[in-house]
């Protein structure tokens, strides 16, 4: 299968080339670059060894059967319809076709959505959860790495009618990979390191985008309290998650209901009682890990979801999607173990 590649230099790029090099099924046939064609992918990212042949072009057309869009939100809205007039489908990474609303997309990201007509044709592909509804599609939205954390974690919850709805709490913490290659003042080693901060606290673009897809999980409107974090590490996403817990539900329910949902998926873990998921247990894989404590005192639950943002949070579940699309087991190409230490 031939695979594009638009955004080949950033960092979802980037760790969609390390994948996509052990995917048996792939031929690399379009490395797209807005600032650099003619140069080797290898000559701009050194560690990317196994790509030394690989040069960057700009067609706007390229020959291939699926392209992945790892591109800053609003290219990918202008461009799809281009591509899929010509059978190439596509996973995009970014936010473009996520929110089922063009007015909730203008309203959060202050940019016209370029193709609205075309989001009634996206699917959004988070396949633990939404499986069925991605097989057979042209268009996937890849989610967001917090929305994919917090989602691994609420929705099975939210479906059993175990959780409060409204009474949900995300706590999450992200690494500086998370803001993506570009040089910004506020994301400089001297700015971060040694340092912890809270930002877009409530008005954070993923806010609609948990929401809707929380509230289709529920089958209500779901309204979250929303807080991300940056942290002086270069990956990984921890979610805590805080909701109330429905009436007379207990712990064993609540760990049931994740056992009974995730017991034969690959990548998702559950831990073992009491012990809690850290971000280093998914450097690298497309691994989330997952555990709960039921604070009787308090009627709340507190949930801890753990993902690599640049994998599970962004390339890796890309190429879990792919492989839904074209008919492939999901692991392919996915099968690396997490860096340890
Ligand atoms: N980083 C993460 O953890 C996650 C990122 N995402 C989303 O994935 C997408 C890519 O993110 P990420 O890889 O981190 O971003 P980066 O900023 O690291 O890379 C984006 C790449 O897009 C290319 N690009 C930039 N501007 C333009 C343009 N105007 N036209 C065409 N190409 C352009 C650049 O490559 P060149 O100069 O070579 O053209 C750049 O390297 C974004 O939408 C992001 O929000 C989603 C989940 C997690
Ligand atoms: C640390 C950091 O800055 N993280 C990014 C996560 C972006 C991301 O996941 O991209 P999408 O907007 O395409 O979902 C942020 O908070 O904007």
């Amino acid at each position: 299968m031939k695979v594009g590649i638009l955004g080949a230099t950033g960092y979802t790029g980037q760790e969609l080339l390390r994948l996509l090099n052990n995917h048996p099924e792939v031929t690399l046939a379009h490395l797209g670059s807005s600032t650099s064609a003619g140069k080797r992918i290898s000559d701009i990212c050194p560690h990317l060894q196994e790509s030394l042949e690989n040069v960057l072009e700009t067609e706007e057309l390229p020959d291939v059967d699926v392209v992945f869009m790892a591109l800053p939100h609003g290219i990918a809205a202008a461009r799809a319809r281009e591509l899929m007039e010509h059978g190439i489908k596509i996973v995009d990474l970014g936010a473009d076709f996520r929110l089922k609303d063009a007015q909730e997309y203008e309203n959060w990201y202050k940019v016209k959505h370029a193709d609205p007509a075309l989001l009634p044709k996206a699917v959004y592909g988070l396949p633990e959860l939404y499986r069925n509804e991605i097989a057979g599609k042209a268009l996937v939205a890849n989610p967001g790495c917090y929305p994919t954390a917090s989602q691994l974690a609420l929705v099975p919850l939210l479906r059993a009618g175990l959780l409060d709805p409204n009474s949900i709490i995300i706590d999450a913490k992200s690494g500086v990979s998370g803001a993506g290659r570009g040089i910004v003042q506020n994301l400089h080693y001297s700015e971060v390191n040694e340092n912890f901060k809270a930002y877009g606290v409530g008005v954070h673009r993923h806010t609609p985008e948990i929401e809707q897809q929380l509230s289709g999980a529920a089958d209500a409107k779901v309204v979250i309290s929303f807080t991300p974090h940056l942290v002086p590490m270069t990956r990984g996403i921890l979610a805590t998650i805080y909701a109330g817990v429905k009436s007379g539900i207990t712990e064993q329910e609540l760990r049931d209901c994740w056992q009974q949902d995730y017991e034969k998926e690959p990548f998702i873990h559950v831990m073992p009682e009491r012990e809690w998921p850290q971000t280093k247990y998914t450097n690298g894989s497309n691994h989330a890990f997952l555990q709960l404590r039921y604070d009787q005192r308090t009627g709340r639950v507190v949930l801890v979801s753990v993902i690599d943002n640049l994998v599970k949070g962004a390339s890796g579940q890309a190429i879990q999607n792919m492989n839904i699309l074209f008919d492939l087991p999901e692991t392919t190409g996915l099968q690396t173990t997490a860096l340890w230490p």
